[in-house]
């Protein structure tokens, strides 16, 4: 099931103080199942603003965001929650994403509840232990009965990534998931959407991490004011830029031009 993006508007209504933002100005992107692509670019570029536009978290003032054939931007309420199902997001900011007062057990285990998965209360738990194992919280049996608080920021961000791949979905919406952590763990978190990818999903992993994304993305799409300014394969944009703004941001990293835009694992 790919997503589709037509022509995509994301405006913020005026602020005290501050006009309108036009933070997505006609955006085209297209994501196929065992794709994994990134999007770059400065902060402030609308990286986020589409992510969350996809999960029905920011306004869409016109264009089209399809899943298959469904538009989720023209739907409301019930209908565009069960559509956007085949969708999970991990969010850049834990502390907004996960509720206070559950246990890690709970934020985890409530995908399977939701989408059915899980027949009996210790096959769930069973569950998500593996997925707590898998984003290196372990043992598990030491983090599932905390609560938020009582997580470090990067302990916080794992949990949402165990608890967005517990369902394995069609669509992973990575928006900055490894920001948090330190290089050891980011690797293990990587490579966790990496094989998402290979289980055939589709993954759009949002980062200003230009290095990370070369190194991990199929594709790359290079934001810069809300456009879209170039995308390509990772080595075509990081090998051989065609627009300035890449190049500056390429020219802001300068360890890449020392670290070959290989495949994991290559
Ligand atoms: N809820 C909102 N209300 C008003 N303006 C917003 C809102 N969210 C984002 N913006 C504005 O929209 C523009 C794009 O923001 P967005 O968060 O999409 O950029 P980004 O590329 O993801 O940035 P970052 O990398 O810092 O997260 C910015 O000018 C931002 O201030």
């Amino acid at each position: 099931m790919g997503l589709n993006i037509r022509d995509l508007v994301i405006d913020y209504p005026a602020r005290r103080g501050s006009g309108a933002t036009r933070a997505v100005d006609g955006v085209n992107l297209h994501l196929d199942r065992g794709e994994f692509v990134g999007i770059v670019g400065e902060s402030g570029s609308g990286k986020s603003s589409i992510a969350n536009a996809i999960m029905g978290l920011a306004p869409v003032t016109s264009g089209e965001i399809s899943l298959g054939d469904t538009n989720l931007a023209a739907l409301r309420g019930k209908r565009a929650r069960h559509a956007r199902r085949p969708l999970q997001l991990v969010m850049q900011d834990p502390f907004e994403a996960l509720d206070p007062h559950l246990s890690v057990h709970r934020l985890v285990e409530e995908p399977l509840v939701v989408h059915k998965l899980g027949r009996s209360r210790e096959e769930r738990r069973t569950r998500v232990r593996e997925a707590l194992e898998q984003v290196g919280l372990s043992p598990a049996e030491d983090f599932e009965g905390r609560r938020p608080h009582e997580l470090s920021g990067g302990q916080r961000q794992r949990v949402c990534v165990a608890a967005a791949l517990i369902v394995d979905p069609h669509v992973v919406i990575a928006d900055e998931p490894v920001s948090m952590l330190d290089v050891s763990v980011r690797a293990g978190v990587l490579h966790m959407l990496d094989a998402s990818r290979r289980r055939g999903n589709a993954v759009l992993m949002i980062t200003h991490d230009l290095p990370t994304a070369a190194a991990f993305c199929d594709r790359l799409i290079v934001m810069h004011q809300g456009r879209i300014v170039e995308q390509g394969t990772s080595l075509q944009v990081v090998g051989n830029p065609s627009h300035h703004y890449t190049r500056e941001l390429l020219d802001a990293t300068p360890a890449l031009g020392r670290q070959s835009a290989s495949v994991p694992g290559s």
